[in-house]
């Protein structure tokens, strides 16, 4: 396969929801293309509300800034921070030893019983409001995308967005600290792919996200407030037998004259119900794409992966 992408492709998320059948036809194309040959686009006119994530950002800010003795009230051992605040080195990449130089904070599906309940900081104004806005937002936007991908796929449009509906998707917010005493190794984020179906990601605050190419090149997402970032995850790249592409990404540590700066960043991970199975599609299994993965439910997986990330035992 040549490696044609020396930037992540973009795509203008009006093409796919106007009326005008050529240009929606050339969206879904262009984005199935772009997820087979390298997992990622950014998305531009994608109808966030620019004041709600201006306000999200600066919610989290807050509440970086607290205490760190205030900040762990809001972790939670039992539930392995699948909900609230995780504090700095705890998560490490998949077979990485040293743990990543990051923070941060979990929200998941609101008033939805089967899952864990949210935990809401009470130091700052408006926290649990602006947080259950952005995530229905951001859900919004992946539905759209997976939508899209159906079609691309060739299956009934709902065919994918069912699958996250009431799905354990997650609103990760996360502050990479100002770097001073770290061990050398260490990095903000080490390489990684997705564990989820697909990622929605905000621009964040500073540069630092890299993708690796299909042909091993590293290329620099640089971050634009007009446009998010969308990528395939494992669970979605299994479900298609690796016809879509979940990529490697890392987020590099800043140049010496940029470590004191923080950065932050906020994906939001949209999974699929935990019943949900994610055996190959039949359609994405021939003589020439032999089946990949076992079996297994997106529920499993995902513990699977905690357990992998030192999140879990
Ligand atoms: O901080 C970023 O830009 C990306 C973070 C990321 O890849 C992740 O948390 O999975
Ligand atoms: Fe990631």
């Amino acid at each position: 396969m040549k490696p044609c992408y020396d930037t992540i492709p973009s795509l203008n998320l009006q093409d796919f929801l106007g009326s005008d059948e050529g240009k929606k036809q050339k969206f879904i194309y262009n984005l199935g293309k772009a997820y087979q040959e390298l997992g990622f686009v950014t998305i531009k006119n994608h109808n966030l509300d620019e004041p709600l994530i201006n306000k999200l950002f600066a919610i989290y800010r807050q509440f970086f800034d607290l205490p760190e003795e205030v900040k762990n009230k809001y972790y939670d051992e039992k539930l392995c921070g699948e909900r609230g605040y995780t504090g700095k080195m705890r998560e490490r990449a998949k077979g990485f030893k040293e743990a990543d130089l990051k923070e941060f904070f979990h929200v998941g599906q609101e008033r939805e019983r089967k899952y864990p309940t949210n935990i809401w900081p009470s130091e700052i104004t408006n926290f649990s409001k602006i947080n259950i806005k952005a995530f229905k937002a951001l859900e919004n936007i992946g539905f759209s995308i997976l939508e899209a991908l159906a079609l691309f796929l060739n299956l009934p449009q709902d065919f994918l967005k069912e699958k996250v509906t009431l799905g354990n998707s997650v609103l990760r917010a996360i502050h990479y600290f100002p770097l001073e005493n770290y061990p050398s190794s260490a990095v903000r984020a080490a390489e990684h792919c997705d564990i989820n179906f697909i990622t929605v990601l905000m621009s964040a605050s500073a540069e630092g996200l890299q993708v690796k190419r299909l042909d091993g090149k590293w290329i620099d997402v640089k971050p634009d407030p007009e446009s998010i970032v969308i990528n395939v995850g494992d669970m979605l790249s299994r479900l298609t037998n690796n016809r879509l592409k979940s990529t490697v990404h890392r987020v590099v540590n800043p140049s010496p004259e940029k470590m004191h700066q923080p950065r932050y960043s906020i994906p939001f991970f949209m999974h699929p119900r935990p019943d949900v199975n994610l055996a190959s599609l039949e359609s994405c299994v021939d003589k020439q794409h032999p089946k990949l993965y076992s079996d297994i439910t997106a529920g499993e997986f995902l513990h699977q992966r905690l357990v992998e990330n030192g999140l879990k035992v």
